[in-house]
This record gives C-alpha cells, sequence and structure tokens, in this order.
C-alpha cells in the first residue's frame, strides 16, 4: 500500500474514504466498502445505489477480510469506471487527529498506524493519505476542503463518508453539503449510515467500553475480527521460565488502547519464512505485575500452549478471544505459579468453547 502524507506524491486519480477509521470497525468497514474494486465489480451500475442500507452484524462481519466470497475482477472494476483511468482506493485521513491537534493530547488508539495499515491493506485499499492537519488545514472552508483537495490535487471520482462525518472550518461541513459541492463535478458521494449491532451503534467508544469491561467477545463482535495486539517480543527478567511459563513479552505502539488489566485467552501469530504457523493457543497477562517487586510498567505477555521456541524479535499479533480475570497481587510467587497453572486451564476452555 502506498502511504503519503504530501499531496504532491499522492497516486491519482482516487475513489476517496473519508475519515480516521480508529479501530476499523464494521461500521467503518462499510464506509470503505464502496471505494473497494471488488466492490466496484459486485454493484454493476454504481449511480443509483449511493445510500447503503443498515445490514445485519453478521451480514458485516461475512464481509471482513478473510471472509470475502469472492476476489473481484480489479482491471474490469477499473475499466467500467467514468473516464476509464484506473483509479486508487484510497483511504484519506488527518495526521495528527483534528482532536488531538486542538487539545495538544496524544490519542489512545485501537489501532495505532502499524495495524491500519495492515487491516487497510487486507480490505484491498491502496493508499492512505495521510493530509497534514495544521492551521492552514484547519481554516479551510468546506468548499475549499472539497474542491482543492479532494478534486483538485486527489482527483478524486468518488468520496465516501459516515452519515456523522463532519468537515472544514469549525467542521462546519455536513455530508449534504459535500453532496452539494461534489455534484457539479460528477462525483458519487456515498453516504453511509451509521450502523448498529445488537441494538447499539457500533463506535470506537462502544468497543472501548467492552475492552475496558472485560467484554472482549462484544468488543470482536462490533470489530468483526479479534481485537488485536501486535509488536515486537522483547527482553524481560527472564522470570517466567523459572515460574514454568514463559512468556514472550510482547512490546505495543505507546499510544495502543489497552484492554481492562488482566489475564485473556488469546491466539498468537507471527510471520516467518515458511508462511507462519497457524495461530498458535495461549494466555496473555496485560498489566503492571503488582506481585513482582518494582514492576510499574505495563507490558503484554503471552505463554504459548505445548510450545518451546526462541521468539525473541519475532512480530507478534495478539488475539484475544475472552476475558479470564482482573490482574491480582500475589503473596508468593507460588501462589501466582498456582493461579497461572489455573489460567491457562480456564483459557483452553474459552478457546476450545469459541472453536465450537
Ligand atoms: C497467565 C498469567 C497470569 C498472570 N497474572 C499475574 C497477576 O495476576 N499478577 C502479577 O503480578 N503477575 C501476573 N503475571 C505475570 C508474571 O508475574 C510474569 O509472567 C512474570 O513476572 C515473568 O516475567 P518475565 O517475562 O519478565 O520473566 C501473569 C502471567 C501469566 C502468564
Ligand atoms: N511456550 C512459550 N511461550 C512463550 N514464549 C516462549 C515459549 N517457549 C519459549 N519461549 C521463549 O521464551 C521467552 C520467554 O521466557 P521468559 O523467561 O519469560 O523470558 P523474558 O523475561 O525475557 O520474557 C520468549 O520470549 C520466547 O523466546
Amino acid at each position: 500500500m502506498w502511504i503519503t502524507s504530501s499531496l504532491s506524491t499522492a497516486l491519482t486519480p482516487t475513489l476517496v474514504a473519508l475519515g480516521n477509521f480508529d479501530g476499523l470497525h464494521l461500521g467503518h468497514r462499510q464506509v470503505v466498502q464502496p471505494i473497494l474494486h471488488k466492490d466496484l465489480a459486485r454493484q454493476g451500475s454504481i449511480r443509483d445505489k449511493r445510500i447503503i442500507q443498515n445490514p445485519s452484524c453478521q451480514e458485516l462481519a461475512a464481509r471482513s477480510p478473510g471472509n470475502e466470497g469472492e476476489s473481484g475482477d480489479r482491471e474490469s472494476a477499473g475499466g467500467s469506471r467514468e473516464g476509464g483511468d484506473r483509479a486508487y482506493p484510497s483511504v484519506v485521513t488527518f495526521n495528527p487527529h483534528p482532536q488531538e491537534f486542538f487539545s495538544g493530547q496524544r490519542r489512545i488508539l485501537l489501532t495505532p498506524p502499524n495495524e491500519k495499515v495492515k487491516q487497510l491493506e487486507a480490505m484491498g485499499v491502496e493508499q492512505l493519505v495521510l493530509l497534514p492537519f495544521d492551521r492552514e488545514l484547519a481554516q479551510m472552508t468546506p468548499e475549499e476542503f472539497v474542491e482543492e483537495i479532494l478534486i483538485e490535487r486527489l482527483q478524486a471520482k468518488r468520496i465516501a463518508v459516515g452519515e456523522d462525518f463532519r468537515f472544514g472550518r469549525h467542521r462546519s461541513g455536513t455530508v449534504r453539503d459535500l453532496e452539494a459541492i461534489a455534484a457539479p463535478h460528477g462525483i458519487d458521494v456515498f453516504i453511509v449510515p451509521l450502523q448498529t449491532a445488537e441494538n447499539e451503534r457500533i463506535s470506537s467508544s462502544a468497543i472501548r467500553t467492552c475492552l475496558q469491561n472485560g467484554n472482549v467477545q462484544r468488543a470482536n463482535r462490533l470489530l468483526g475480527r479479534p481485537y488485536s495486539l501486535v509488536g515486537t517480543v522483547v527482553h524481560g527478567r527472564q522470570l517466567g521460565r523459572t515460574l514454568g511459563f514463559p512468556t514472550a513479552n510482547v512490546q505495543v505502539p505507546p499510544q495502543k488502547f489497552l484492554p481492562q488489566y488482566g489475564v485473556y485467552a488469546v491466539r498468537a501469530s507471527w510471520e516467518c519464512d515458511n508462511g507462519g504457523p497457524l495461530p498458535l493457543p495461549g494466555v496473555t497477562n496485560i498489566g503492571c505485575r503488582p506481585t513482582v517487586e518494582g514492576n510499574l510498567e505495563v507490558s503484554v505477555e503471552v505463554h504459548l500452549f505445548d510450545y518451546c521456541a526462541d521468539l525473541y524479535g519475532k512480530t507478534l499479533t495478539v488475539e484475544l478471544v475472552g476475558f479470564v480475570r482482573p490482574e491480582q497481587k500475589f503473596g508468593s510467587l507460588d501462589a501466582l505459579k498456582a493461579q497461572i497453572q489455573a489460567d491457562c486451564d480456564s483459557a483452553r476452555q474459552i478457546l476450545e468453547n469459541a472453536d465450537r
């Protein structure tokens, strides 16, 4: 995927999905869908299908990466577009996030850049444009933003946004304004209604709340995939192996959103020369390890069941499957060890049930 922060190096023309898309949950995926070539092929005539209906959670999940039944024909979809030029499915987002720009506070993210790029790539997005959000951009009117940036510089042929998208100075532009500004240029605007699941609006904050409450299964349903943590395995204190439970310490980006501190049933995977093993079952502790003296730093550590190998330096993807218990301070390492054994048993049970 081509990633650029400069309009002069962006690939054009484009099919644009506009937004921040933190988490890339089922609602976000609906916004990105209309710009994907495989979706263009499926749609046939596109002009009369600008408002996407609210599909069920299952239907949405079925369209998640890895679940796509058809691969689509990129070239024929590209050829059928207006003008015949090959347009690049592009996610256009602001960097830093406008809230971060105005508040000066770093945002904690469900999908930090490393994960977002992987997810977008898996969906079929070909370009990520990170528009530098500065005072000048913040001052643009809705008309200036659409005409100068989206149409002139990015040569957008199609624009997809969520229903609540706001843009331009003081967030004054609505999706209806976007339609009105784009229409004279013959640009399709797809306005995607807010998606709901289990009687709740699918949102990044709903997913955060679930993760804070240990409700991993629900968070995963809203995401349409398991919530995952991705990072490099680094050295720890080498205490794990003496307890009989070696744990790979996964260093996640500092802005990664962490769920409630505690123990989780997980599946972990990594890439290696032969394509990598299938996701392996295990158990993860996320927290400060209060039992271990002087350990205040938050860590994410994974013990893989029935497995022994050197994992240092590998990039692990740890998928949360279920919550086992909150983190605790134990009176002795022996007590901790006994509890870890019980955690492994619980986690195996959770993973077995999830497989059914
Ligand atoms: C399943 C599991 C549960 C754990 N639960 C706790 C806990 O409740 N409290 C705690 O202080 N540490 C907990 N730990 C962390 C251990 O203290 C940690 O694995 C040990 O300190 C090894 O650290 P090392 O990787 O630096 O060698 C847990 C670890 C595992 C694998
Ligand atoms: N089953 C396993 N699960 C996780 N890591 C394992 C396993 N078997 C071997 N390892 C290796 O052992 C390391 C963890 O051992 P540990 O004593 O906890 O050391 P550290 O404190 O450096 O993490 C991992 O980083 C990995 O390289």
